[in-house]
C-alpha cells in the first residue's frame, strides 16, 4: 500500500501570519500521527516563509517519539543564510529518514519542477553519498516526461534510492476534466524509474479528490507527501477525519 506523509507546511504559514506559537505545527502533526499517518513531511526554506530551523528540530524528535518517517524537503544548493543553516546542515543535524531534494529558488511560489538530471547528476552525486552515509533515504524531485527522454537512468546515476514524481502538471489536468495523457506519462514515467532500479514517489497538488484516479493509473507508489489541499480540507472536516479519509482512500485503492 502507498503511504501518506502529511506535509505540515501550511500550519506555520498561518502560525507565521501572526507570530507567536498557533496554530501549533508540532501539535498538529501529532493529531495526524495520531490519526494514523505515517509520516511527517516539511520543506524548510532559506526565506523561512514557513517552515523554520526550529521546527525541523522539533518535528525531528517527535517523529522519533512516533517511530515514523521524517521526510525533510530542500534545495542542497541553496546557500545558508541567517535563520537557515543549509539543507545538508539541517540533514546532518536531524538525520531525516528520508532527504527529498528539491530543485527550487525563493522566486518560486512552490515546487514547480524537478530536476534536469542529465545536467545535474555530477553536482547532485556527492550530495547524495552525504545523505546516504548520514543513513537518510534520498529521493530526487523529478518531472514526469513519460517515454520521452533518458531522465529515469540519469537520476538512477546519481545514486538516490527513489524518485518524487512531481503531480502538479497532473493535478492541473485532473482539474480540467481530463487526466488520461497525463496519467499515461506519469505511468511510463514510473515504470521507467522502476526498471531502473529507483523506487517511486509521488507529490504536489494531491487531493483527495485526484489521487485515487493517480494511483489506479500509476504502478508502485511507495510514498504520497501532501499539504496543501490535505490542510485546506481538514479546515472543513478536522484534521484527524481528513487524515482517516485520505488514509480510507490509499486503503481502497
Ligand atoms: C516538493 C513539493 O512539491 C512540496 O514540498 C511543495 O513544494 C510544498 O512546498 P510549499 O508548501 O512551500 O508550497
Ligand atoms: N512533496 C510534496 C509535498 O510535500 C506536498 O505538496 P502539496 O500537497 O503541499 O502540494
Amino acid at each position: 500500500m502507498t503511504v501518506l506523509s502529511v506535509n505540515v507546511n501550511k500550519i506555520a504559514v498561518l502560525r507565521n501570519s501572526r507570530g507567536g506559537g498557533e496554530p501549533d505545527v508540532v501539535r498538529a502533526a501529532r493529531a495526524c500521527l495520531d490519526a494514523g499517518a505515517h509520516g511527517i513531511t516539511v520543506h524548510p526554506r532559506p526565506d523561512a516563509r514557513h517552515i523554520r530551523a526550529d521546527d525541523v528540530y522539533a518535528l525531528a524528535e517527535l517523529t522519533r517519539e512516533y517511530g515514523v518517517e521524517f521526510n525533510l524537503e530542500g534545495n542542497p544548493f541553496a546557500p545558508p543564510r541567517a535563520g537557515y543553516p543549509g539543507f545538508l546542515a539541517l540533514c546532518e543535524q536531524v538525520r531525516p529518514a528520508q532527504a527529498t531534494l528539491v530543485p527550487d529558488g525563493d522566486a518560486q511560489l512552490t515546487s514547480d519542477h524537478g530536476f534536469d538530471f542529465a545536467r545535474d547528476a555530477a553536482a547532485l552525486q556527492p550530495l547524495v553519498a552525504r545523505l546516504k552515509a548520514l543513513q537518510c533515504r534520498v529521493s530526487l524531485f523529478a518531472d514526469a516526461h513519460g517515454d520521452a527522454d533518458d531522465d529515469m537512468r540519469h537520476a538512477a546515476a546519481v545514486g538516490a534510492e527513489r524518485v518524487e514524481l512531481y503531480t502538479g502538471p497532473y493535478a492541473e489536468a485532473h482539474a480540467a476534466g481530463d487526466a488520461r495523457a497525463m496519467l499515461a506519462r506519469f505511468a511510463a514515467t514510473a515504470r521507467r524509474a522502476q526498471a531502473a532500479g529507483l523506487a517511486v514517489n509521488a507529490g504536489h497538488d494531491l487531493s483527495l479528490d485526484n489521487l485515487g484516479e493517480f494511483l489506479r493509473a500509476v504502478p508502485n507508489v511507495q510514498e504520497v507527501s501532501i499539504g496543501h489541499a490535505l490542510i485546506g480540507e481538514a479546515l472543513y472536516a478536522g484534521l484527524a477525519t481528513t487524515v482517516r479519509n485520505y488514509l480510507a482512500l490509499l486503503g481502497s485503492v
